[in-house]
């Protein structure tokens, strides 16, 4: 399969709870060259929006504020004609001045339905495709918020990558108990320990071509050669039963079964269908292709450069609130004739 879609601007969401360091982490992003010539989108909650204030970005960057309210309700018709728009907006002499965009959230965003505007909304998805989501977690306040508030499982649990802020001020148990919890939420997510926001930009690119190590090391089970393995994943009792749902399938799966599975998938999917992932190794295709979801949409598979992890098999990555193992066991035996060797627990 040829992508097409190539050379569509690379979106990243830059979302994490309140307080949490993403506008520490952008000033220092922006200062790089890999992010030099980035179109940064920032919204304000409310009236007494503070981020584009405390965001000084270089002089090459260009910022663009959304201002009238939360991006994830009130701003989606914005933040659509914002990107929609930004390709001429941006441009000097016909030269698009930016080549990737980074969009940054209000605290409380639940980043589902930006996703949505990226992924599916026609007039975007044409020029634009997500290249990650990437959520910053407090290493003081980070365990605290998950309990509590629903937006900060969310942002967590739909990451590409999780960057763990504030290490210098949270002592090691604590850090080690929050990426702990951050495995059992979301496997599929990379972890980074940062500082004041300091990481190399190249270390933020494309995190959602990848799937990360610990969705293969959740559980002590070992794959069965052409049988689905289904890791234990997060058994710790959310109030609203968000669970990661991980699936190895050793055997390339035939064009015919994945689209078949996927227009299945399609009707499970809505509120509670939190975030998809699969790298696929499909029959007779030497590379890799990669599935997003996000809630009820879809996004058609893109195919990868390359294997995340040299490893040649499918890796799906299911997190849901209150769906039963079982309703997504049972789409398997649209990809394979194989019974599942285990189950996730809850
Ligand atoms: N000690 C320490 N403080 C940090 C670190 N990163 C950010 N901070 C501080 O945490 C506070 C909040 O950081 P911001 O970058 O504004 O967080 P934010 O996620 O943009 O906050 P909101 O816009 O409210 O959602 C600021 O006082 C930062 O200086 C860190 O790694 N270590």
């Amino acid at each position: 399969m040829t992508d097409s879609r190539h050379q569509r601007i690379p979106v990243t969401v830059l979302t994490g709870f309140l307080g949490s360091g993403k506008t520490t982490l952008l000033n220092q992003l922006v200062r790089q060259p890999a992010m030099s010539r980035a179109l940064v989108i920032i919204n304000e909650f409310g009236d007494i929006g503070l981020d584009h204030q405390l965001f000084s970005a270089s002089h090459e960057t260009q910022v663009v504020e959304l201002s009238s309210g939360c991006l994830c309700c009130a701003v989606r018709g914005d933040l659509t004609r914002t990107l929609r728009d930004s390709v001429w907006r941006f441009s000097r002499e016909g030269q698009r001045q930016f080549d990737r965009v980074i969009i940054e959230t209000s605290g409380l965003a639940d980043p589902a339905p930006i996703l949505h505007t990226v992924l599916a909304a026609q007039r975007v998805a044409r020029h634009f495709r997500l290249d990650g989501v990437i959520t910053t977690i407090d290493a003081l306040h980070g365990e605290a918020s998950l309990e509590r508030h629903p937006e900060a499982r969310a942002q967590a649990g739909m990451a590409d990558l999780l960057l763990i802020t504030k290490t210098d001020a949270a002592d090691d148990e604590r850090v080690t108990a929050l990426q702990q919890r951050l495995t059992r939420l979301n496997p599929a997510a990379g972890q980074q320990c940062i500082r004041d926001g300091m990481i190399a930009a190249e270390a933020l690119l494309a995190p959602a071509a990848a799937i990360a190590p610990a969705t293969r090391v959740a559980g002590s089970l070992t794959p069965v050669r052409g049988a689905p393995l289904m890791l234990p994943s997060d058994d710790h009792a959310h109030d609203d039963r968000t669970r990661a749902h991980c699936i190895v399938l050793t055997e390339p799966i035939e064009r015919s079964r994945l689209a078949r599975w996927l227009a299945h998938i399609e009707s499970l999917m809505g509120p509670d269908f939190l975030r998809l992932k699969a790298v696929l190794a499909i029959a007779d295709e030497p590379r890799p292709s990669v599935v997003h979801g996000v809630q009820h949409t879809l996004q058609p598979p893109r195919q990868l450069e390359d294997w995340p992890d040299g490893r040649q098999q499918s890796t799906l990555v299911f997190i849901t609130r209150e769906m039963a193992a079982e309703r997504l066991e049972a789409t398997l035996s649209l990809l394979t004739d194989e019974r599942p060797a285990a189950r996730p627990q809850g």
